[in-house]
Formats: C-alpha cells, structure tokens, sequence
C-alpha cells in the first residue's frame, strides 16, 4: 500500500469565510493503481489532490505514506517528499513561455537531489518517451495545447517519481488529443507502473482508470 488517508479534514479561512473543503475523508490508494477523482466543481477535488501531492497539509486527521504518518513532518521534509515522489501534471500545463521545451523539463531536475546520473541524457529521453523530441528547441509560448500537455507530462516524470498527480489533464483538449494523453497515462501506469492519480470531469479518462473515486460535499461518495 502506497497512500492513506484518515479521516481527513481540510478548512479554509476563519468565521464568516470558513469553508469546509473535507470533510472526515478516509481514501486509500495502492502502489500501481490508477485512480480517477470524480466529483461536481467545488465539491474539494483540487483540495484533495494538494494534500494528497504534499502541497498542502490536512487541518485534521492523518495521512500516512509507506506506512509512515506524515501530517506533521517539517516543512523540508514535505518539500521534499513532493519533489522526490510526487510528479505533477496541473491544470494550464503551467510552462515557463519564455523557456524551450528542454528548458522546461529540465526544470524539476535542477532542484532535485535525486541520483539521477546525466540530467541532460533524461531529458532527451523523456522527450523520446512522449514523442516530442523534434520540438526541444522550440519556445514553450509556440505550442499547440497538445504539445504542452505532453511537456506538462515530459516535466511531472523526469525527476522518476513514483506517483502522478493530474488535475484535468485533458480538460483543456479536443477529443483526439485527449486520447493520445490518455494513452500516455495507460501507458505510464501499465508499462512504467506508476501510481497515477487524476482529477477529470472526463469520463472516458475516468473508464480507463481502475477505480473512480466520487467526491461530493467533501464527502467521498
Ligand atoms: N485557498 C483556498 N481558500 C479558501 N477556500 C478555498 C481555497 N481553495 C479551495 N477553496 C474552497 O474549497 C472548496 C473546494 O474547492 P476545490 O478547488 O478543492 O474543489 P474542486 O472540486 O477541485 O473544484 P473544481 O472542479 O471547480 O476545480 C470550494 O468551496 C472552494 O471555494
């Protein structure tokens, strides 16, 4: 087993604006699935993806990682726990403009302790991997939503980690294209086995998961 979650709760803000994004919510997600996060807008999706990814922490209950409790380790430790087994495909693609593809994958390995023996040989594989080799040198700013999501994704595993995290990583692309992504997380998930976690209103996205998981309120459902 990978990840669980006890009993979570996460609340936003104080008094009049206090939202209550979690409520009680216990999920467990085991090494090499893949999981799909269903759930209306606002239902806390995004809140449960952060505390899930390390990005954000429970109010209350606990979280345990490998069978470690982690909801009160210091904020090194978290950062780091997020850079080393956490890849994040998020909403937007969230590239650097100004930066050439290459440029932008790189990124994650410059800050990461990781043994990871030539960083520049990674990338360029990686670039193979998902098939975006011929555009290495080309502005992140002159790429088609296709090919950013493919750098989003080329960017979220060249530091190795051992699960993704995706919010909505084909809610932004024409059917096609969203296939072809779709088919790298299957990918990535069968043939990689990695654990793969990803939020999407997307329902074809979500038939090719193992198991839906459906928020609501909060609450899994
Ligand atoms: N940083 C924040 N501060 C205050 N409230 C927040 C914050 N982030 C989220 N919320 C609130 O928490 C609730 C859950 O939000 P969340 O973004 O997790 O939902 P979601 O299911 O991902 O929604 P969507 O599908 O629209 O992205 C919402 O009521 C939202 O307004």
């Amino acid at each position: 087993m990978s990840i669980r979650l006890t009993k979570v709760d996460k609340i936003y803000g104080q008094g009049d604006a206090k939202v209550h994004a979690l409520k009680e919510l216990s999920l467990t997600i085991t090494t090499g699935e893949m999981v799909a996060i269903m759930g209306p807008s606002g239902s806390g999706k995004s809140t449960l993806l952060n505390i899930l990814g390390c990005i954000d922490r429970p109010t209350k209950g606990e979280y345990s990682y490998k069978e470690n409790e982690i909801s009160h380790i210091k904020a090194k430790e978290m950062a780091r726990l997020r850079n080393e087994v956490f890849g994040f495909v998020i909403q937007d693609f969230a590239l650097v403009d100004r930066y050439t593809v290459f440029k932008n994958i790189m990124i994650p390995l410059s800050y990461s302790q990781k043994a990871i023996k030539s960083k520049k040989e990674k990338v360029e594989s990686v670039l193979k991997q998902l098939n975006i080799s011929e555009k290495r040198d080309v502005l992140a700013a002159n790429l088609s939503g296709g090919q950013r999501q493919r750098v989003a994704i080329a960017r979220a595993i060249v530091n190795e980690p051992e699960i993704i995290l995706a919010d909505e990583p084909t809610g932004s692309l024409d059917s096609a294209t969203g296939q072809d992504v779709l088919d790298i997380f299957t990918k990535l998930n069968s043939v990689e086995k990695k654990t793969i976690i990803i939020v999407t209103h997307d329902k074809e996205v979500a038939s090719c998961c193992h198991r839906i998981v459906n928020i609501q309120d909060g609450m899994i459902v």
